[in-house]
């Protein structure tokens, strides 16, 4: 048996009497793309938080091929990239700088991160004037792409990504999805947060469902695709929602 490239057991979540995330266990197996879905407020980008180390859970483990996120913190996060949701980025470097001081943190050498962040930043178009700028002045979908290449730069085997697509341009959006493509092609593995019913059903071979903290649906695409559209099968996990616009919003007409 082949190890996972994350493995989630028991996670669980509180903030104070909000179950956020509740007794969750979920496994990412080596090579796929999974897309996390789940209404507003489902625990998604908690679950994220906790499993790749970034926020500790009440109760629960997750490992990266194996290496636990918090015994063995090192291993992990040489194994995995990571997009957070709400990034926390330095703002007073330059896109080109945040590149090269990240990948000098992972112990790359000053030409090995030049030439990766010269490839990044021109394939998420963000190289000429856009990786001189500080990241302070970045707009919302120019920050979601250096945290993509910030996440990618070190080579991981495993890309965790909280809704990368949100905020970026058609043309960006082209970009990164031919990189997570080659990225799982080449032998990677993916799971990325979304509430693009299309993209996911267009990139992901797996789809895991939270509702109300817990993970209700994981299930390969391909038997997902049997049973109808995703966006129906999503439907159907989350509960059709009520229709009240008439009655409430009659002030409106
Ligand atoms: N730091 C916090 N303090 C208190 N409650 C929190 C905190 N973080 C998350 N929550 C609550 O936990 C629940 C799950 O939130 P989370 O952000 O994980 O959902 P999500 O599925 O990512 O939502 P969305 O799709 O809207 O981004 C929500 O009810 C949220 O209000």
């Amino acid at each position: 048996m082949t190890t996972p490239a994350l493995s989630i057991r028991g996670v669980r979540r509180t903030f104070g009497a909000k179950v956020a995330v509740d007794d969750v266990d979920l496994t990412i197996d080596a090579g796929t793309f999974t897309g996390l879905l789940g209404p507003n407020g489902a625990g998604k980008s908690t679950l994220i938080a906790c499993t790749v180390g970034l926020d500790r859970p009440d109760a629960g483990t997750a490992e990266v091929f194996g290496r636990d996120v918090w015994d063995e913190p090192d291993e992990a996060r040489r194994l995995m990239g990571v997009l957070p949701d709400n990034l926390a980025l330095p703002e007073y470097l330059s896109g080109r700088e945040l590149l090269g001081h990240w990948g000098r943190l992972h112990g790359l050498d000053a030409a090995e991160v030049d030439s990766r962040a010269d490839s990044l930043l021109r394939v998420l178009e963000l190289d000429g004037s856009a990786e001189r700028t500080l990241v302070l002045d970045y707009s919302t979908g120019m920050r979601k792409k250096i945290g993509i290449a910030v996440a990618l730069i070190h080579r991981p085997r495993l890309l965790v990504l909280d809704e990368p697509f949100e905020a970026v341009d058609p043309l960006s959006a082209i970009a990164i999805r031919r990189i997570l493509q080659s990225f799982v092609a080449s032998g990677g593995s993916v799971v990325m947060s979304s509430h693009s019913m299309l993209l996911v059903e267009s990139l992901c071979d797996v789809v895991s469902i939270l509702v109300s903290g817990q993970l209700v649906l994981d299930e390969p695409m391909a038997q997902i695709r049997q049973r109808g559209t995703l966006e129906e099968v999503f439907i159907e996990a989350a509960g059709q929602p009520q229709d009240h616009t008439h009655d409430e919003l009659s002030w409106l007409a």
